[in-house]
């Protein structure tokens, strides 16, 4: 007589392969019912290349910090345009391609723009966010199971009808609170806050807030001292669970500058974290401060400096790799490329290529858009390690 016997393997999107005496390499997939006339002596799982589970990673940083640049240069690195849902919401702030899925968790707004008006919240308020359906929704995509995800338009302010969100390779989740549910942070395989200075989010809101969107002087600078409290109280925290940091300040290289122009970067990358090596310059865990300004890097006033080093950033032990000034010409970049280890690239001179490739990006000529060229390698590499390890581990299921 034939049983008929579920099984549930570890992860729905595992392939498992039972052996019995008459169907020695039998394959089936979670919550298929198979039919068999003696019960399989042995199972195991392992990812099967149509079905890794999704890595997710988080990019956390306020409005208009260049978390949209940030992902461009990273989907970039995966290859392939990142483009909105096909025939879906001309407003959706989903970007898909094929490797990767970013998700803006403005969508998660629980409360549209007049909402927070009536209640006197801003979207940086906890209170104007569903952490719960975040929660539910990324482990869902983390776990193979598509999920209808809200949208947040803003053009109209208003929460739109869902859209359905495919698990894909990689799941970025950016915006104000990626790290900020505790729930949602476990759940992260890596993740990275762009920590923007005051001094340089005032310069870059009225670059593109002035010059791009017609707001005057006085309203950039109340609306960004309207955010600050809600920014320090609960954005701002996240950082420190961060893997990566970007931090950006004004330079130290110009005395008493309050352009905001020349910029100093620095690169904090948390220690002793799974898939992640540090990048380092030289000689790693050494103390190094390098002026590449000789001949095989023109630099302009008022120059380059890089330093690189061990300190600690909320108790943990990091390497900090930062850039003040500016490049003049970006092909030289292979130059300081050339003394950087643990890149993760994949050819000698990817970093610059990708910089060159780029060059109309903000930040190609300085530090961010240099450091945010290699998160986007060590998240590659990251993914690819992560993969790897699965697809050489198979996992020991249920017991006959
Ligand atoms: N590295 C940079 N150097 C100079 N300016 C930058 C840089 N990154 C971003 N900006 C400026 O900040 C603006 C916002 O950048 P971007 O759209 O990437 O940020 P965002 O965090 O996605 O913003 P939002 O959340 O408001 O959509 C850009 O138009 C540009 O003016
Ligand atoms: O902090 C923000 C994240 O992007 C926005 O201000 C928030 O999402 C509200 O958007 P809008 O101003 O379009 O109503």
């Amino acid at each position: 007589m034939a049983v008929c016997t579920v099984y549930t393997a570890q992860s729905l999107n595992s392939s498992c392969s039972i052996s019995t005496p008459s169907k020695p390499h039998l394959r089936f997939h979670q919550k298929q019912v198979i039919f068999l006339t003696k019960r399989p002596r042995k199972m195991t799982c392992s990812a099967s290349s149509d079905g890794e589970k999704t890595v997710v990673i988080g990019l956390a940083a306020d409005s208009g910090c260049g978390k949209s640049t940030f992902m461009r240069r990273l989907t970039s690195v995966f290859g392939g345009a990142a483009e909105p849902p096909k025939g879906g919401n001309p407003d959706s702030n989903t970007l898909i391609s094929d490797m990767t899925t970013v998700i803006c968790l403005d969508d998660y707004h629980s409360l549209d723009r007049t909402g927070r008006k009536e209640k006197g919240v801003t979207a940086l308020d906890p209170r104007a966010n569903d952490f719960d359906l975040m929660y539910q929704q990324v482990k869902a995509i983390k776990d193979g199971v598509p999920v209808d995800k809200p949208i947040y338009n803003h053009v109209s302010g208003l929460l739109d009808p869902p859209e359905v969100i495919k698990p894909p390779k990689i799941l970025v989740i950016e915006g104000l609170h990626p790290m900020y549910d505790e729930r949602v942070r476990d759940l992260l395989d890596f993740s990275i806050y762009l920590d923007i200075s005051n001094e340089v989010k005032f310069a870059w809101k009225i670059q593109r807030d002035m010059a791009e969107r017609g707001h005057s002087l006085e309203s950039i600078k109340a609306s960004i001292e309207a955010r600050k409290p809600d920014f320090d109280a609960y954005i701002d925290p996240q950082k420190q669970y961060a893997d990566a940091v970007i931090e950006v300040l004004p330079t130290q290289l110009i005395p008493d500058d309050n352009e905001g122009k020349v910029l100093r970067v620095r690169l904090i990358m948390k220690e002793g974290v799974k898939n992640f090596n540090p990048v380092y310059l030289f000689d790693e865990g050494s103390t190094i401060s390098w002026i590449p300004c000789g001949r095989k890097l023109t630099c302009s006033y008022p120059g380059i400096k890089f330093t690189y080093g061990p300190d600690t950033y909320f108790g943990n032990e990091v390497s900090v790799l930062e850039m003040d000034g500016q490049f003049d010409r970006l092909d030289e970049l292979i130059y300081v490329e050339s003394h950087l280890s643990n890149l993760s690239s994949k050819f000698y001179g990817e970093v610059t290529q990708q910089m060159l490739k780029h060059a109309d990006f903000p930040g190609s000529n300085n530090g961010t858009g240099f450091f945010q060229t290699i998160v986007g390698l060590k998240i590659r590499d990251l993914y690819e390690q992560i993969v790897a390890s699965r697809a050489g581990a198979p996992v020991a299921a249920a017991k006959a």
